[in-house]
Parts: C-alpha cells; sequence; structure tokens
C-alpha cells in the first residue's frame, strides 16, 4: 500500500444481496492507521456479511472499497490477503488433520505472494514467520499438536496466528472471544491490545460488549443490514435505538454505570 495519507480502508455504500435480502444494504465505513473499529449488532444484522464482501470471500453487489491506493471490489480473497488485509473467521478455520505449525506455514506462505500448490516448498522466511506468530500468540509449545485436539481458546488463537503470519496491516476478526470464558476473554483481549501497541489497525465483530466497548476507538452498530450508529464506545449506550433493537435496558445501565463510574469492566 503506497498511501500513508488518508483513511487505509474507505468502503463506501456497499450493499450485498442474497436474492431480494440486502444482507448488507449501503454500508459505508472508512478506517484509520492505528485504529481498533468495533462492529456489533443482533444476530443476521450483516456483520460478517460485510466481512465477507471486505476480505474477497463474496463480491459486493454494489459499492466501492479501496485499500490505500488500491480499489480492492472484485479482488479474491488470496489477492486481498497478498495486499495486506487479513481476517480471522467465527467458525474454525483450519485444516483438522494437520499440526498447529502445518496450519501456519500454509496461511504464511500463501497469505504473502502469489504461489503455486506445485512448488509448495517453505523457505527460511516463511519459517521463521511461522515461528514469530505462534510465539505472538503462546502456541508454540503446542505447535507440533494435531489442530483436532486444540480446545476453543488455541483454536481462535490459531486462527489469529495465520492471519498474522501473512503480515497484514490490517486485521479483521470475527467474534473472536465468542465461546469463551472470562479469563480466555481477557487472554484474547490483551493479545489485540499488543497487536495494537505494535501498530496493527484492527477490525473487529463482537457481541461480548465488555470486549467490544473496552477495546474499540470507535464502534459500529448494524441492524438489518445497515449502520444504525457509529460513535465513541461511551455514547453506545445513549442510542435509545441501539438500546431498543439490541443492547435492552439491563445492558444499557450496566454500562452506563461502567462509563460513569469508571469501573473496570462492562
Ligand atoms: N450465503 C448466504 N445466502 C443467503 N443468505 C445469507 C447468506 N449469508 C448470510 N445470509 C443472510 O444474511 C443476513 C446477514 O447474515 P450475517 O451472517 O452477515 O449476520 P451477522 O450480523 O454476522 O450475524 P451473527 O451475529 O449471527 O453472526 C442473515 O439474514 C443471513 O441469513
Amino acid at each position: 500500500m503506497s498511501d500513508d495519507m488518508g483513511p487505509m480502508l474507505v468502503c463506501e455504500n456497499v450493499v450485498k444481496r442474497f436474492g431480494s435480502l440486502a444482507a448488507v444494504d449501503g454500508v459505508s465505513l472508512s478506517v484509520n492507521r492505528g485504529e481498533i473499529v468495533g462492529i456489533g449488532g443482533p444476530n443476521g444484522a450483516g456483520k460478517t456479511t460485510f466481512f465477507d464482501v471486505i476480505t474477497g470471500i463474496i463480491p459486493a453487489t454494489e459499492g466501492r472499497m479501496r485499500f490505500g491506493d488500491t480499489d480492492i471490489g472484485g479482488l479474491g480473497a488470496d489477492r486481498i490477503c497478498q495486499l495486506g488485509m487479513a481476517r480471522t473467521f467465527q467458525l474454525n478455520a483450519a485444516f483438522d488433520s494437520l499440526t498447529v505449525r502445518e496450519n501456519v506455514d500454509i496461511a504464511a506462505y500463501f497469505g504473502r505472494g502469489k504461489r503455486r500448490i506445485p512448488g509448495f516448498r517453505l523457505g527460511n522466511e516463511v519459517r521463521d514467520q511461522t515461528e514469530e506468530a505462534l510465539a505472538f500468540v503462546g502456541l508454540s509449545a503446542k505447535a507440533d499438536e494435531t489442530v483436532a485436539q486444540l480446545p476453543v481458546l488455541d483454536r481462535k488463537l490459531l486462527m489469529i496466528a495465520g492471519a498474522i503470519a501473512t503480515k497484514p496491516q490490517i486485521l479483521f476478526l470475527d467474534e473472536p472471544v465468542g465461546g469463551l470464558n472470562g479469563d480466555e476473554i481477557d487472554h484474547i483481549m490483551a493479545l489485540v491490545l499488543k497487536l495494537r501497541d505494535q501498530g496493527m489497525t484492527v477490525v473487529l465483530i463482537e457481541h461480548v460488549m465488555r470486549f467490544l466497548l473496552a477495546l474499540s476507538s470507535r464502534v459500529i452498530i448494524m441492524h438489518h443490514g445497515k449502520v444504525i450508529f457509529e460513535g465513541p464506545p461511551s455514547a453506545v449506550a445513549e442510542d435509545q435505538t441501539v438500546v431498543e433493537t439490541y443492547l435492552g435496558e439491563g445492558t444499557q445501565k450496566r454500562l452506563k454505570k461502567y462509563f460513569a463510574e469508571g469501573e473496570t469492566q462492562p
């Protein structure tokens, strides 16, 4: 990416239709370098579909998307990853029968440049990227374990390791703490903060509000494919539409107390 000025990623009026359903219905988003942007919203709001469109898993129906000075609309997931945009998935996306290290090797090998499967040969650079990513997420000791044996937290860490092994400039995390317990959530939270401190730009989807609000510099709430709120974490619980469509009054009270009294956890 050659353009260091202005937003790193710009999405304008992105639409994704599945038949008559507009899963993403005219969403615009700009992401600046070094930000953590959090996306929330009820089930079926279109959050994952928006990620799928940005990261080239599925094509947009309408809209424009630019990463730096590159128009990424119409590019495939492999090319988008090679440009410097990596992601994780809500459900496990790993080769279960391979080891932890082999999975990250594959990400490091294919995620940075055009490669051919018949020429699949790992060089030192790929191996180093893999070891670095495994150490970063704390999975080095389990590098030789088969993925099928891993507990949920390690599977989440593995997806993050695979993503960062591609050396992205921006990282998309889809529900990185879904299904985890409190300590595990704290563990992933610390990891995301460490990434941010190293200069990584992050866009994340999460239902766990304490994770979403504690980490994000800016929050977006989607509903029925549209953005219904965009603002700082402290303003989310003040927005009556967000409370009615997503949070409910109990969560609103808890969040208001957190921001008013500076409690440690929302
Ligand atoms: N491949 C598809 N074909 C048809 N409809 C789809 C497809 N993928 C998603 N949808 C629909 O698009 C809408 C948005 O789904 P999406 O998974 O993006 O929501 P979400 O906000 O990520 O939800 P959740 O929080 O439950 O993950 C839903 O109504 C879903 O059923």
